[in-house]
């Protein structure tokens, strides 16, 4: 046997040589109460592994579509369904979101020009008439635009860029999660926790009253940028050659996501704090996957099941819809990482049968959902798992058509049949099926949905069926039920 001279270990864990009666008394005081700790620590771990393996297997749920079809905002309705607490207890961060989308000019100013416009109104220059065309004015020309102030304001609060140290107080970490490209939207990046940044304490909590949610003394908060702007702002929106320009050029921003300056009042107002119905209307688009977890209570509080969403990022390169360049049906990169599912909730934007992908303008954005619901739903890896599909932005649609926008001109199969959002939305039903039916490798199921996931009161309601009958069958195939 080793002696503790020589075992470097017994001689780091035997008592001091020359320990005094009271030093010897604290040192197994203190020992004892680390034996307890760790104790303690063991059973609590030992319990969960126990609850873990009691617990039915976790139910997933895969949302996918082309950017902006509204996964997202699906995934916020889960969650305002199964925690509401935890939703609402992220308010503070959907406003900086809001703020954001307000004073997002960068994403406005390459289609609509509002720069330009703005200078008219701000330098009181008589308006010119609607049928004039627009003088462009260049970035540097504006750069005193109080527009641009403010999406500058909120940038820098949002992430500091890489080419401009902030002077501000936030973490220089936010430059990883937020990400500033020309024009471009800003993003998120799922595998960050980016929420947490805008908590009045940096950290998460489950619920706290309203007028907690936000860090009102923050001498950086957007917010008081933007309440001393509203004028500004109110004025341009208000302006007649703003809207005849926007009219003009085909552009109608009421329908863009993230859409707020018809309610400027609001969400200018200075001790803003958005509504359920507003975080849901936010815009805030996803790069990569993101995972969800969600956890079933029942009245007593113990966890009956788990559910774990995955959100994918819309964009081209993620979800890999076939070029004019590749072969017709390509297989999507991710699909293996995927192939457990219990159901893919995939979402088609019907309302954008008369728009162009921002990525690819020649491509026709309802075309492009039906490539990618093919290459889906032909995928062999996702063959056993449910689908749903949610035809979305309805709401959208049925303006478009009563607004007298002609379904035919842009689907010219849909040929004389009515102009109206019946016909409209039964004929897209019947070729998403009349798909699924020729590609599917397999005969499969299909429940479809008209949806417009903003309306938190109908989504509810749809999801609260796919949640039944995600547990129906999940206890099913657990031998559960039979
Ligand atoms: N009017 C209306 N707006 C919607 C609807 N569904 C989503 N939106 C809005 O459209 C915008 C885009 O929705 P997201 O949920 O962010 O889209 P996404 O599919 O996650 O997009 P990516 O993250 O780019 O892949 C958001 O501002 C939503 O509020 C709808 O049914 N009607
Ligand atoms: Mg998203």
């Amino acid at each position: 046997m080793r002696s503790i001279d020589t075992d470097p270990l017994a001689a780091a864990l035997a008592p001091p040589q020359n320990e005094t009666p009271e030093e010897r008394q604290r040192r197994i005081q203190s020992e004892r109460a680390a034996k307890q700790v760790s104790d303690e620590i063991d059973d609590q771990l030992s319990r969960e592994r126990q609850q873990a393996k009691r617990m039915p297997k976790p139910v997933k749920i895969l949302l996918l579509g082309q950017s902006e079809s509204g996964k997202s905002t699906t995934l916020k309705n889960f969650q305002l369904m199964c925690e509401p607490k935890a939703f609402r207890a992220e308010r503070a961060s959907w406003r900086a979101i809001i703020q954001l989308n307000v004073g997002s000019v960068s994403k406005w100013s390459p289609r609509a020009d509002l720069f330009a416009v703005h200078m008219r109104v701000t330098q009181a220059t008589p308006p010119a008439t609607p049928s004039a065309p627009m003088p462009i004015f260049s970035r540097s020309a504006c750069a005193s635009s109080p527009l641009l102030e403010i999406h500058d304001v909120l940038m820098r609060r949002l992430a500091a860029p890489d080419d401009a140290p902030s002077t501000l107080s936030r973490p220089t970490a936010l430059s990883t999660i937020f990400r500033r490209r020309p024009a471009k939207e800003v993003t998120v990046n799922s595998n960050v926790a980016w929420k947490t940044a805008f908590m009045r304490d940096g950290s998460e909590r489950e619920s706290f009253a309203t007028q907690d949610a936000v860090d009102w003394d923050d001498p950086d908060d957007p917010g008081v940028v933007l309440h001393e702007r509203a004028d500004d702002l109110r004025r341009l929106w208000a302006h007649p050659t703003v809207h005849a320009s926007l009219e003009h050029q085909g552009i109608r921003l009421q329908e863009s996501g993230g859409f707020f300056l018809d309610e400027l009042d609001i969400v200018t107002s200075q001790r803003y704090v958005p509504t359920d119905d507003h975080i849901l209307r936010a815009r805030l688009k996803t790069l990569g996957v993101a995972e969800h977890r969600m956890r079933l209570t029942d009245p007593n509080g113990n966890i009956t099941r788990e559910f774990r969403i995955f959100d994918v990022g819309g964009q081209r390169s993620l979800i890999s819809v076939p070029t004019s360049h590749l072969p017709p049906v390509q297989r999507p990169k991710w699909a293996p990482y995927f192939d457990d599912m219990n159901c893919i909730i995939f979402l088609a934007p019907v309302s954008a049968f008369d728009q162009q992908l921002e990525e690819e303008p020649e491509v026709n954005r309802l075309a492009d959902s039906v490539t990618l619901w093919t290459s889906i739903i032909s995928n062999k890896l996702l063959q056993n798992t449910n689908l749903i599909l949610f035809l979305n932005k309805i709401d959208i649609l049925q303006a478009k058509l009563t607004s007298g926008i002609r379904f035919s001109d842009y689907v010219s199969s849909f040929g004389r049949r009515p102009n109206d959002f019946d016909s409209a939305s039964r004929y897209m039903r019947k070729q998403f099926a009349a798909i699924l039916k020729e590609s599917s490798p397999v005969p499969r199921l299909f429940y479809c949905h008209l949806t417009s996931v903003v309306d938190a009161k109908s989504t509810r309601f749809v999801l609260m069926g796919i949640k039944d009958m995600l547990m129906q069958s999940h206890l099913k195939q657990s031998g559960l039920i039979v």
